[in-house]
Order: structure tokens, then sequence, then C-alpha cells
């Protein structure tokens, strides 16, 4: 035996016992877990007990990333833990998660990165199915797209919220890398039609203009939609992400072919309760003001004197009137804090109508 050998053996011996450490410390984490469900139960006797915390979540991811030693990054270290809390979450209760399908898109990805992977994932075909789905009781929460960096607002999503009882519960970013894929069986054909969402075609605008200059662009309802018809169609191609390549088995003919490399997803966590503050939250309004002059000023004053931080307000016509605006406002702070009730009420004076859609943790991971 050479000594690279001796010394590889020795160094799979030491791993061998730190996996057995981290299995036995796992396995108490997750005693630990069960006997927290089993406090919920008896504190709540049973009734609505909400197994999955997300501010606690947070707070654990946070400390993760602070404390983490090295030389496995902070980033992939969190994700290890959402892993295992995750599955710790799935003894406690198995949680149901609507999202807008079908499996394969983005949402889904969001879903998995935020919940992790041992939860139940619902897909459905619309943003208000999804919404609906967790409204009835259905699904535990929900998971739907809000707003895109190449693209803007999503508006549908947030024009759900101005008659959804729902509240939001978190937050959670994806980068979207777009390839353009084909099936393997096609490969050597001609492409004459590329399907993909119409955002996505959006968000791939001028790569498509200068690299496939009049090929036919045909919109569907989704990525995973377009990935499926170019799996069976030949002369086709579709732009989709990752996870709609692998579960219809394409190639990808170009990489990440996305026009800003920093294209990013913001989706939001849907149900039905209100989330305690975490020490690092945002919070979402909708305000509908009287239509006078200064109305604007009005509403964001308050926040400037509290020297609360917004971080979106998007204008949306109002479904009560024609030229009636509402505001979607996203500020950072919980309800909880004092300096957040002062504006509120500040701002709730000035308004028509003031909707608190919720508090919830800054997104971690
Ligand atoms: O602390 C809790 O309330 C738990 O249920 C434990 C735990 C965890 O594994 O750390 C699991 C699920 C919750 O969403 C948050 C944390």
């Amino acid at each position: 035996m050479t000594d690279e050998q001796t010394r590889l053996g020795e160094l799979r011996e030491e791993i061998d016992q730190l996996d057995q450490k981290i299995m036995e410390l796992i396995s108490a984490r997750a005693k630990c877990a069960q006997e927290v469900a089993s406090v919920k139960m008896t504190s709540n006797s049973g009734q609505d007990v909400f197994f999955y915390r997300p501010e606690r979540e947070a707070q654990v991811l946070r400390r993760i990333k602070e404390q983490n030693p090295g030389p496995l990054s902070g980033e992939e270290m969190a994700r290890l833990f959402r892993e295992i809390m995750s599955a710790c979450l799935a003894l406690e209760k198995p949680m149901h998660i609507a999202f807008l399908g079908p499996i394969g898109t983005f949402t889904q990805a969001a879903a998995l990165k935020h919940f992790g992977h041992s939860v139940v994932s619902v897909p459905l075909p619309a943003i208000d199915a999804v919404f609906r789905e967790v409204e009835s009781g259905a699904a535990h929460y929900g998971v739907v797209p809000v707003e895109n960096s190449t693209e803007g607002m999503i508006n549908h999503t947030l024009d759900m919220f101005m008659s959804s009882p729902l509240k939001i519960c978190g937050e959670v970013q994806l980068r979207i890398h777009h390839h353009l894929l084909v099936s393997p069986a096609n490969k050597d054909q001609e492409i004459t039609r590329i399907y993909s969402h119409q955002q996505s075609f959006a968000q791939c605008r001028q790569w498509l203009d200068t690299h496939r200059y009049g090929i036919e662009r045909v919109t569907v309802s989704s990525n995973a939609e377009a990935a499926r018809r170019a799996a069976e169609e030949p002369g086709t191609a579709a732009i989709a992400g990752d996870m709609a390549a692998e579960l219809y088995g394409l190639e990808i003919v170009a990489n990440s072919i996305e026009d800003r490399p920093d294209n990013t997803t913001r989706f939001l966590i849907i149900g039905r309760e209100e989330v305690p503050a975490s020490g690092h939250d945002k919070s979402s309004i909708l305000v509908s003001m009287r239509n006078k002059p200064g109305a604007l000023y009005q509403l964001l004053e308050p926040f400037h004197r509290h020297g609360l931080s917004l971080t979106r307000i998007e204008t949306r016509p109002s479904p009560s009137g024609t030229w009636a605006y509402v505001f979607y406002i996203d500020f950072e702070g919980h309800v909880e804090d004092e300096q957040v009730r002062k504006v509120l009420a500040d701002v709730e004076d000035e308004a028509v109508e003031l909707k608190r859609l919720g508090s919830y943790p800054i997104g971690v991971l």
C-alpha cells in the first residue's frame, strides 16, 4: 500500500466516524422537534396548531450563517440546515404547499428553496387557484411569484391581495437562469418554433433577437408546459430552467440566455396566520388614498418622518372606481415595532382604506 492509499484510508475512517456523530446529533434534534410538536398540541389543545414557525426558522438559518466556521460557505451550510429543519417539521406535521404549477416551474423551485424538500408540493394551474387552496385550508401555505428584476411586478398576485384574507408569511428570491432546450431525439433538426412563458420571452428578448431572430415564438402557460411540448414536438425548442429540463429530459443548446445576469424573481409565501417578529422583518400593506393633490406625499411622509425604509411602492388601479388607485407598499420593520405602529396610524388617518398584508422575515436563503 502506498502512503497516499494509507492516508486516504485514515481520512475515510475519520469521515465515517464523523458521519456517525452527525447522524446521532440529527436524530437527537429530530426527537426535540417531536417534543416541540407535542408541547404545541398541549398548549393549544389541538386547535389551530401552527407547527411551521417562519420567524423561528429565519432565526435558526440566520444564526447558522453568522456562526458558520467554514470552509463551507454560509449559504451552503444554511441550505443543509434548511433540509434538516424541513425533515424535522415533516415529523411534526407534513406541510402541504400549493404553488403555481405545473411541476417543474420556477415557483416550485422557490417553494423547495424556502421550505426544503420534505414538504408535499401541490401544483395548481393559476395564481388565484393557489390563493383559494390556502384560503379553504386544503393547503397549509402557498407560493406565488410577485416581482421579477427584469420584468417588474406580477400584477395578478398584487390584485389578489385586494380581496383575499390571506397574510404574507415570508418571501424567497430565486436567481432565474433560462436555457434554450431541445429534446435529444430532435437534436439535429432545424428549430422552427420556440415555446416559453411570456415572462421568460421578455427576460430573454435581446438574446433571441440576436441569436434566433425570425424563429416563431409561441407563448404558453408556463416554462414547464413549454418544456413538455419541446419534448414531444420535433423541430421545436423551449426556454425554461433546470428543473423543467430535467423533468422532461431536454438538452441545453444555449445556457443562461437571460439578458440580465442578475435576473431574479421574488416569491411570496401566503398563509392564514400572522407571523411574530423575527428581528429582521419586512411588512406589506395596501393603501387607497383620496384622489387629491399631495395624496402620495401624505402617504409617504410618515415613513420619512419615522425613518422607515421603503423597499417597494407600486400603483394598481382600484377595483372600486375609474382612475382611483391603490398603492402596494413594502417596507422594513414589523407591525409589532413601535415605529411601524406610529407610521401605520398616521397613514390610516389619511387613507380611505389601509389593509395590512402581513409582516414576515426578510428572505434568508
Ligand atoms: O421551534 C419550533 O417551533 C419547531 O417546531 C422546531 C423547528 C426546527 O426544526 O427547528 C421545526 C419547524 C418550525 O418551523 C421551526 C423550527
